[in-house]
């Protein structure tokens, strides 16, 4: 595999938050989807790495049904201070896809918890495959990094694919009346470190 393109992007965030990225494109990607790096130029040594995987109500529509927008934001900034990598995974709804997903909210509203509720559509817990990822890191020269992350299946499988993750550090909270059930679930059911 190997970096496509790097285009500037200005970005400006509806609250005026602004910085320039360089997005980036890669060509032989393991899962052949559409991934995208943005590179923040900064002071760190060590670049600064947020995986996001994508959430296109969270993202774009400011749902309140998860903590996808807040957390998306929250790490725009943080590498545009410091200097690093956002890469933006195609992996809605933790790899099931857009309609899996909303079929799953369906599911919810019903009772079941977001893990429950991808079981019973047939799916797993979380589905996930971070090898795209990892090939990028290393396209991109970043064979070491700090990752932004409350969930240690990331780190874990980055360092499977010889990645050094040198320190993880844990995202802000960003809870709402609306999201609470869901961020608890993440608690129980994969240990992510968030303290509600
Ligand atoms: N299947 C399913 N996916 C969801 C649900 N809510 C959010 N997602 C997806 O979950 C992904 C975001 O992952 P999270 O579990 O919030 O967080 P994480 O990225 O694993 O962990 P952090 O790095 O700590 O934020 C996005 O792809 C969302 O579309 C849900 O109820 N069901
Ligand atoms: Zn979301």
């Amino acid at each position: 595999m190997s970096v496509r393109t790097r285009v500037r992007v200005p970005l400006r965030f509806p609250d005026g938050f602004a910085a320039t990225a360089e997005v980036i494109t890669f060509t032989g990607l393991a899962d052949g989807k559409e991934h995208l790096a943005l590179f923040f130029d900064g002071p760190s040594e060590v670049p600064l790495v947020r995986l996001h995987s994508e959430c296109l109500t969270g993202d774009v529509f400011g749902s309140e049904r998860c903590d996808c927008g807040p957390q998306l934001r929250e790490a725009v900034e943080r590498i545009a201070e410091s200097g690093g990598y956002l890469l933006y995974l195609r992996q809605e709804g933790r790899g099931i896809g857009l309609y899996a997903k909303l079929d799953a909210y369906a599911l919810q509203d019903q009772g079941l918890d977001t893990y429950a509720a991808n079981r019973a559509l047939g799916h797993g817990d979380d589905e996930r495959d971070y090898t795209a990822a990892a090939q990028m890191l290393a396209d991109l020269g970043a064979a070491e990094i700090d990752l932004v992350t409350n969930n240690p299946d990331k780190a874990r499988q980055l360092r499977d694919h010889d990645i050094a993750v040198r320190r993880v550090l844990p995202t802000g909270v960003h809870a709402t009346p609306a999201n609470l059930r869901y961020l608890q679930a993440k608690i129980d059911h994969t240990r992510h470190t968030i303290r509600l």
